[in-house]
C-alpha cells in the first residue's frame, strides 16, 4: 500500500520589485489576518522604513530589538501577548525575521517577511537560527505567510549584505552535492524537485556573477529572487539540506570560534569553495565558486573573512560535530587534509 504523504509549507504571496513595500497592507489583506498587527524590527530598519510600514495600518504596534537572541524573542512574545497581535509583520534582516519567525510560532499566529537586506535565505525559509551562547540553535518554524521585498531598499542596504546574500545561494552548489552523499551512503531521504531546483538557482547565479553589481536595483531583484527560490527548495524538502551542508556546519562553527565575525553567506561562501575541493579534488568546480564570489566582491580567504588561517583549519576539522548532518566531512577531517585543501584553493 501507497502510505507516503508530505506537507509543504510555502508563503501565499510573494511580491518582489520596485516599491512594492506600498503594497504590504494589500498583500496582508488578501491573508484575511484579522487583529492587530506588530511590527517586530530592529533599529536601523526601523529607521528606513518603520513609518511607511506603520502608515499602512490601523493601531500598528511595534517592538525593536536589538540582537537575535532568546531573550529577544521572548521580549516579542511578551509585547505580542500584551497588545493581543494578530500577526507579526517582520520587518529588517535575519534578526528581525528570525525572531519573528519563531515568536509567531510560540504566538501561535502568522508572520509576514518584509526583508530590508537580501543577506541570506532565511528570508523566505522556514528555519530559524538565533544564537545562544557559543552556539546555535537552527530550528524549524512555519515560513512567513507574504514575503514583501522591495528592491529599492534592498539595492540601498549595505552592499556586504548582498553579497553575503548570493554566496548564501552558490553554496547550495555543495549543499546539494552532501545531501546526494549522504543518500548515497546513509540513506538520507533526497528530493529530486528540491535539489535540482537548489542547484538551478545556484547556477543561474552563478551564470550572473557578472551582472550583479553595487547600486544596481536590478541585481537586487536577481539575489531576492533566488533566495525566495532557495527558501521554497527548503520548504519541498521539509528541511535545510538543500541550502545547508558542510559549508554551512563551517560557518555554524566559525560563529562558535569567532562571535561576532563574518556575515553568515560570506562564512558558508568560502566554506564552499573548500568542501567543493574536498568533493571533487583540483579539476573540480571550485575555481567557478571562488570567481563567482570574487566577482561580486565576496571574500574568498580566511583574511577576506578576517580570521586566522588557524581558525580555519580548526573550524573544518571539527565542525562534523556540529549536528547530525552526514556531509563530505564524514567522521572529521584530518588536520593534514584540511590544510591540503584549504592551501591549495588558496583559502589559507
Ligand atoms: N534562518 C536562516 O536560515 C538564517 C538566519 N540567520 C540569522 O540572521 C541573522 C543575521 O542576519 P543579517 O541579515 O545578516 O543580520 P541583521 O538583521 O543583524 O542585519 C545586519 C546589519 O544590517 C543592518 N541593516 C539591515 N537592513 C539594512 C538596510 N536596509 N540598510 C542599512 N543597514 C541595514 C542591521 O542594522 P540593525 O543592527 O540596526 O538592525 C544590522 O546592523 C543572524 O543573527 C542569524 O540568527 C543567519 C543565517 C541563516
Ligand atoms: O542558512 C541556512 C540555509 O542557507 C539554514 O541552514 P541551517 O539549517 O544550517 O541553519
Ligand atoms: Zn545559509
Amino acid at each position: 500500500m501507497f502510505d507516503k504523504s508530505k506537507w509543504i509549507q510555502l508563503p501565499r504571496n510573494v511580491l518582489v520589485g520596485h516599491e512594492v513595500l506600498e503594497e504590504l497592507s494589500a498583500a496582508v489583506s488578501e491573508l484575511y489576518l484579522s487583529g492587530r498587527p506588530l511590527l517586530v524590527t530592529s533599529p536601523t530598519p526601523n529607521e528606513i522604513a518603520g513609518d511607511r510600514v506603520r502608515a499602512q495600518f490601523d493601531d500598528p504596534a511595534t517592538v525593536t530589538i536589538s540582537e537575535a537572541s532568546f531573550d529577544s524573542v521572548e521580549r516579542v512574545i511578551e509585547v505580542g501577548n500584551e497588545v493581543g497581535a494578530g500577526y507579526l509583520v517582520a520587518l529588517g534582516g535575519g534578526k528581525a525575521i528570525d525572531t519573528a519567525k519563531m515568536a509567531s510560532d510560540s504566538l501561535d499566529c502568522g508572520f509576514i517577511s518584509v526583508p530590508t537586506a537580501a543577506s541570506h535565505d532565511g528570508i523566505v525559509s522556514g528555519r530559524s537560527s538565533i544564537p545562544e551562547g557559543d552556539t546555535r540553535h537552527s530550528v524549524a518554524a512555519d515560513p512567513p505567510l507574504a514575503v514583501v521585498a522591495d528592491t529599492e531598499i534592498l539595492a540601498d542596504a549595505p552592499w556586504e549584505l548582498t553579497t553575503a546574500g548570493c554566496a548564501d545561494i552558490i553554496s547550495n552548489y555543495t549543499a546539494v552535492k552532501d545531501w546526494q552523499l549522504a543518500h548515497r551512503l546513509k540513506n538520507v531521504e533526497y528530493s529530486e524537485y528540491s535539489g535540482a531546483l537548489s542547484q538551478m538557482t545556484a547556477e543561474m547565479l552563478v551564470g550572473n556573477s557578472d551582472s550583479i553589481k553595487k547600486g544596481l536595483e536590478e541585481s537586487a531583484w536577481v539575489v531576492v529572487k533566488a533566495l525566495v527560490s532557495s527558501g521554497v527548495a527548503m520548504s519541498i524538502a521539509g528541511s535545510s539540506r538543500p541550502a545547508s551542508g558542510a559549508e554551512h556546519l563551517f560557518s555554524h562553527q566559525l560563529d562558535r570560534l569567532v562571535p561576532n565575525g563574518a556575515l553568515h553567506g560570506h562564512q558558508v561562501g568560502v566554506g564552499s569553495i573548500v568542501t567543493e575541493y574536498l568533493h571533487s579534488g583540483e579539476q573540480g568546480e571550485w575555481r567557478d565558486i571562488r570567481d563567482a564570489l570574487d566577482t561580486m566582491g565576496a571574500p574568498t580567504t580566511a583574511a577576506g573573512l578576517g580570521i586566522s588561517d588557524e581558525t580555519v583549519i580548526e573550524a573544518l576539522t571539527t565542525a562534523h560535530t556540529i549536528r547530525d548532518r552526514y556531509t563530505i566531512l564524514g567522521d572529521g577531517v584530518s588536520e593534514e587534509a584540511a590544510i591540503e585543501a584549504a592551501t591549495f584553493t588558496g583559502v589559507i
